[in-house]
């Protein structure tokens, strides 16, 4: 039974709201899931899993979170070289320019993205949470 991690960043919950039905996706399939808090994941835990979804909403202009996610995620990034690995995240205002920015830097790193990214508009209404549990599923 494959092992899947969803981590996420979320200030007001609407990116934890994703992780949860992320998670949700990859039970339904029959893989053990962890959900764990950015500040709670580090490089080492990187090869415990044999996939990831990363969660982390659009912050500061166009990027991730810089003072708990984007150090972490970081500092995993040459352990993701060949990892299944998906992404998605909440946004306000933008265009989901830190989106695309963020699968442009997984792929340059040599990431296996399972499936296409998933944002929405602040609160993930069902059928962004239904594009979550896919998501989930694709790495399951
Ligand atoms: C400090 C701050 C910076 C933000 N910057 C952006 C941004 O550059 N682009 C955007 O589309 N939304 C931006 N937002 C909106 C958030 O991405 C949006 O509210 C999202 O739903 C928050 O997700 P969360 O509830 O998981 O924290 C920003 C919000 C905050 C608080």
């Amino acid at each position: 039974m494959s092992k899947i991690a969803v981590v996420f960043w979320s200030g007001t919950g609407n990116t934890e709201i994703m992780a949860n039905e992320v998670a949700q996706g990859i039970k339904e399939k029959g893989s053990e899931v962890e959900v764990i808090s950015a500040e709670n994941f580090s490089k080492e835990k990187v090869g415990d899993f044999d996939g990831i979804a990363f969660g982390c909403p659009a912050m500061g202009e166009e990027v991730l979170e810089e003072e708990i996610f984007e150090p972490m995620f970081n500092a995993c990034e040459p352990d993701l070289n060949g990892k299944k690995i998906a992404l998605f995240g909440s946004y306000g205002w933008g265009d989901g320019e830190w989106m695309q920015n963020w699968e442009e830097k997984c792929k340059g790193i040599g990431a296996v993205l399972t499936t296409d990214c998933v944002t929405c508009m602040e609160e993930p209404d069902d059928d962004a949470k239904e594009a979550c549990r896919k998501l989930g599923a694709s790495l399951a």
